[in-house]
């Protein structure tokens, strides 16, 4: 993770000294290059106002110089021996071609730091230390928005005598320049970490959505399928409660059923409010049916008779099986002289329907009247006995009570 730049006599980068005398100065430096280290020798002497020597490491041509920008720290493995002060300076040109023409040196943005030379020959420095100097902005007039170390197109790199007195010989024995950085800056690697921790998270928070969704789905599917399960148990239970209530030969309602029937119209005491025809009816000699055309037959007559009933009376009249060939008819709201009237009008229908095995089927009637208040069990034996007198009296016919 971390980038490393290294100028030593193994990358020399061409290094070169140089010196005041092109400023009319009279400083001379020299190099002597080893297998280790460049040593410059200086002669520092009075002449140029700011007297110098330096050693350049020449690191990129203009415009395409080595981007120090992602460089943190500098170390330095070198020796200085001089007789008064010790200061060094550190340079380093930035080409920018805002400012900057090719063949002006000074043109390039002057980048400079001045600090004590340590004693100890191995130290490091941090690489923002380094300033655009004073004098190149002031000679370059660059606005004060401009005025910030820039070290991404780095031409050269000098190490210079720095503010000492003139008239001593320095020496600076220099073993390696080292400058390290990380390929990701914290900054950039916290933002990746961010973005990336964040980008989990949505992730997470997709996935969970999705995961929510579709169990609630599940549940949604679930829940469907149990009212739909509850629906088919309703629709049995009808059914059974139905067939409880049912004959299931003739389709008219058991003793269970009109059990029902009389708890939803009467009282509880088994009394109606309102006046109610009551008929006992019994299929005349229903035996010899059985007798002579089998059981089936007798069934088969029991069945139609039903329906037969069923097509004349209204739909609040209720037919109940009683037992055997015998039924009995509820018919509220209905009168002795309407319920007569109604019956003839079924004698009629049954003597119109057709039987099986060309049978003819007749039936007898019982009728009466079941008062308001009056006890239901009362008016049933009172039909029965009318039934029994319409027996006596021939058959076929229908008599009140
Ligand atoms: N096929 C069939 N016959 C039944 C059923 N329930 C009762 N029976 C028969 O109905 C007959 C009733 O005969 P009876 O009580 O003597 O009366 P009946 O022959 O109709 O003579 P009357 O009522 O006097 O006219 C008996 O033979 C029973 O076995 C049934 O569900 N199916």
């Amino acid at each position: 993770m971390t980038r490393v730049l290294e100028i030593s006599p193994r990358h020399p980068y061409g290094a070169t000294v140089t010196d005041d005398r092109h400023e009319n100065g009279n400083s001379v430096a020299s190099l002597v290059p080893t297998a280790d280290a460049f040593i410059m020798g200086c002669a520092l002497r009075a002449g140029y106002a700011w007297p110098f020597c330096k050693l350049q490491f020449h690191l990129g041509q203009a415009g395409k110089g080595v981007d120090f920008s992602q460089f943190d720290s500098v170390t330095f493995d070198m020796r200085y021996a001089g007789e008064a002060g010790r200061k060094i300076r550190l340079h380093m040109t930035n080409f920018e071609p805002e400012f900057s023409t090719v063949g002006d040196w000074n043109s390039q943005r002057y980048n400079s730091v001045e600090f004590d030379a340590p004693a100890q020959a191995t130290f490091t420095i941090p690489v923002n230390v380094v300033r655009t100097a004073d004098w190149w902005i002031t000679a370059h007039d660059v606005p004060l928005e401009k005025t910030y170390t820039r070290l991404d197109n780095v031409t050269a790199l000098e190490i210079s005598t720095g503010s000492v007195p003139p008239g001593q010989s320095i020496t600076i024995d220099v073993r390696s320049i080292e400058f390290r950085g990380k390929w990701i800056s914290k900054t950039r690697l916290l933002t990746w970490l961010v973005g990336a921790w964040i980008g989990c998270g949505l992730l997470g928070l997709s996935l969970s959505l999705l995961h929510v969704r579709s169990s609630l789905s599940a549940t949604n599917a679930r829940l469907e399928l149990l009212a739909a399960v509850n629906k088919a148990l309703q629709l049995e239970a009808r059914d059974l409660a139905n067939q409880a209530h049912t004959d299931p030969l003739t389709g008219a309602l058991n003793r269970q059923g009109l059990r029902e029937v009389l708890m939803k119209r009467l009282h509880v005491a088994g009394h109606v409010d309102e006046e109610m025809a009551v008929v006992f009816m019994d299929l005349d000699h229903f035996k010899r049916i059985n007798d002579q055309h089998g059981h089936d037959a007798g069934d088969e007559v029991l069945r139609r008779f039903a329906a037969v009933i069923r097509g004349e009376i209204r739909s609040s009249d209720k037919l109940v099986r009683w037992g055997g060939e015998e039924f009995l008819l509820l018919s509220p709201e209905t009168d002795v002289p309407h319920a007569v009237s109604m019956l003839d009008k079924l004698r009629a229908a049954l003597a119109k329907q057709e039987w099986p095995q060309g049978l003819r089927v007749t039936s007898s009637f019982g009728v009466t009247s079941l008062k308001p208040e009056e006890d239901i069990g009362a008016a049933i034996k009172r039909a029965d006995g009318a039934l029994y007198l319409a027996k006596a009296n021939g058959r076929n016919r229908v008599e009140i009570a």
